[in-house]
């Protein structure tokens, strides 16, 4: 087992990685100091793979499970959702020496993260990530939160889980579809923090695909140390943060206007880095090598990279939402060729329209 620490003061908290992990989680609980009872948030898809397990160790060492199930799917992140988790809470007796463990992707993860934020203002949650993009980025950081019909994660909290418990055992029931979505926030990483990242990515595509183990723990690690250096100087996005936001403006564009489900958060993101790209190439920070660069690896991961076509209008209206708008134009993150970044105001959406081809 690997561990790594995110330092927040008294908000640390570590990360596990490697395989065989699940089987620990109730000693791990009991070494937290957490109460009795636990509460694990899970979906319809993973609760019969998995909960049963946890719920096993959890009582093993002594702690009362009780399970909460949530409909599967990116179309259920929603304040209705959030409603039935607290109900199962409220039903389970949770009170606020209880806690609760995230036991799936990241949708999963953030509204169980969100819950436990908020349910009797705050109770302890422990994030054990089930996808590969769960484990390389949604897990650590403690973004949480629920989708609008009208943006992506609009309502939410910063709230840190006490541990994370990655098992990449568990990737092996993961859909195809879904662990590719997951190497999107992989090569993310690569492009803005770390061009070996990004190299070793390229070299390693067959490996990746076979989703061998000692390559994947290897590789998740690496994704969840460069989180925690950032997560760490710029809890709050403040600043720094919003590079792990890149590909995400037009990613969370395409998934809002398309009907959340339909592309993948993985997907929508792979998108959206190759219009980010191309907006580097424009204003002159990386060539046009870098961006070939960058469509050549998703696309041997299988990863879309063409933007679906929406009103022009329908695209402005989302962007002007996001979450890195301000007064004075919209933050943007843009890579300086492979491996660094560069963070841009744009005050004029009709560039971002017109490099993209968006709207003729
Ligand atoms: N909080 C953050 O920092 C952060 C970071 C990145 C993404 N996100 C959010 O994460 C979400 C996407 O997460 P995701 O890609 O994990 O999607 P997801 O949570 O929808 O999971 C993908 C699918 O895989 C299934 N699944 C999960 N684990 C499985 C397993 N081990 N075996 C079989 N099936 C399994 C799920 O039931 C689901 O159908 C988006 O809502 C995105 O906004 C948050
Ligand atoms: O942790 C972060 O910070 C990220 O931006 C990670 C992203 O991959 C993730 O999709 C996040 O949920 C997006 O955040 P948002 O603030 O744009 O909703
Ligand atoms: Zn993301």
């Amino acid at each position: 087992m690997e561990t790594l620490t995110v330092g927040l003061g008294d908000r640390s908290y570590r990360i596990l990685g490697g395989n065989g992990n699940l089987p620990g989680i109730g000693a791990l609980c009991r070494e937290l100091g957490l109460g009795r009872i636990a509460a694990i948030v899970t979906n319809t898809t993973v609760g019969p793979l998995y909960s049963g397990g946890v719920a096993e160790s959890l009582s093993a060492a002594g702690f009362s499970p009780v399970l909460v199930e949530i409909p599967d799917g990116e179309e259920f992140k929603t304040s209705e959702t959030l409603n039935t988790i607290y109900n199962g809470l409220i039903a389970g007796g949770l009170t606020r020496d209880s806690f609760v463990i995230a036991l799936g992707g990241g949708v999963v993860g953030d509204m169980a993260g969100f819950a436990a934020a908020t349910y009797l203002r705050g109770i302890p949650f422990v994030q054990v990530p089930t996808t590969l993009l769960a484990q390389v980025d949604s897990s650590v950081g403690g973004k949480t939160g629920i989708n609008h019909p009208l943006g992506k994660n609009l309502i939410g909290a910063f709230y840190q889980p006490r541990a994370v418990v990655i098992d990449v055992d568990t990737l092996a029931t993961l859909a195809e579809r879904e662990y590719l979505a997951g190497m999107a926030e992989v090569v993310k990483y690569g492009v803005v923090l770390d061009r070996e990242l990004f190299a070793e990515v390229e070299r390693n595509v067959p490996a990746l695909l076979d989703r061998d183990k000692a390559v994947l723990t290897r590789i998740i690690m690496r994704c969840c140390s460069i989180k925690a250096s950032v997560v760490e100087k710029d809890e709050r996005e403040a600043g720094l943060r919003a590079v792990l936001n890149y590909g995400h403006t037009l990613g969370h564009a395409v998934e809002t206007l398309a009907g959340y489900g339909t592309y993948l958060h993985g997907e929508a993101v792979a998108i959206g880095m190759v219009q980010a790209a191309r907006l580097s190439e424009h204003r002159g920070l990386a060539g046009p090598a870098d961006v070939e660069r960058l469509c050549a690896l998703l696309t041997s991961l299988k990863l879309p990279v063409e933007l679906p076509v929406f009103a022009a209008d329908a695209y402005k209206g989302v962007l002007m939402r996001d979450k890195k708008a301000r007064d004075a134009g919209l933050g943007f993150v843009l890579n300086k060729g492979i491996g660094d970044f560069s963070m841009v105001c744009i005050r004029d959406m009709d560039e971002v329209l017109a490099v993209c081809g968006i709207g003729g």
